[in-house]
């Protein structure tokens, strides 16, 4: 199992929104986290990177509870948050901005994932070596931000609307590539989303959130046996 919570509540000050939220996710398995908005998607996730605290429960990834680790720590342990909205440098071009990312995280032991592996995944990142990130198309600067994630050879990726702005067919083909990806490398990832058909399209489990409380919580066999909309 690359991440589980058990029962974790957090929240903002002294209020608790998440209420006793659990769930787990296998190595290269898709959990698509679906809920209207305020339900509680980005403070799990938040919770989960350590960016709020946990008030209770454990989070474990490969079996080590780091609920209690700061952000830094849970980062060197393969965890990575791409926000919602671009997490690219707007001025650079792809090169540059894969080669600052590369730079900062080669670690003695060596990065497992280079930035030729990066360009042999997302070709079109290759194609666009000279582009300055800010004058990509929507879809183009998601490919770079998922890139730039791949740098640090992450276990689990936490995905935060990564379809805002786009147009349907390039949130099928990003899904399509940041799924081919994970079952690859065996990266796991939460897709946070609100293009519910799309995300269903390569989910392999499925998570809702309605007002803190996980109100469904299955396979994608199960999810496609119900009708989702009765959860929110
Ligand atoms: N910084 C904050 N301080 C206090 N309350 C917050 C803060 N951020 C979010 N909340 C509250 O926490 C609840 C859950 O918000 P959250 O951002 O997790 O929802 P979400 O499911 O991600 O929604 P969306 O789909 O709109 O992004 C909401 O009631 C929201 O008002």
């Amino acid at each position: 199992m690359t991440l589980e919570a058990r029962n974790l509540v957090a929240g903002y000050g002294d209020k608790s929104i998440l209420e006793k939220v659990s769930f787990n996710l296998a190595d290269g398995e898709i959990l698509a986290f679906f809920g209207h908005n305020g339900a509680g998607k980005s403070t799990t996730l938040k919770a989960v990177l350590g960016l709020l605290p946990a008030k209770e429960g454990q989070i474990l990834l490969d079996g080590e509870r780091i609920e209690h680790l700061t952000v830094s720590a849970r980062l060197k342990r393969g965890l990575r948050l791409l926000p919602e909205g671009k997490g690219v440098f707007p001025d650079l071009n792809v090169q540059d901005s894969i080669e600052i990312v590369s730079q900062s995280n080669r670690d003695p032991n060596g990065a497992k994932i280079s930035a030729d592996d990066v360009y042999d995944l997302l070709p079109v990142l290759r194609d666009r070596r000279k582009t300055i990130a800010g004058e990509m198309s929507g879809g183009q600067q998601q490919m770079l931000a998922f890139g730039l994630a791949l740098l640090g050879s992450p276990k689990c990726v936490l995905l935060e609307e990564p379809s805002v702005g786009l147009q349907p067919d390039l949130v099928e083909e990003l899904f399509g590539k940041m799924s081919d990806i994970c079952k690859k490398l065996s990266i796991s990832a939460i897709l946070v989303e609100h293009k519910i058909a799309s995300a269903m399209k390569i989910a392999d489990h499925v998570m809702i959130i309605n007002s803190g409380k996980l109100v469904f919580n299955g396979s994608k066999a199960e999810a496609e046996q119900i009708n989702l909309w009765n959860y929110f």
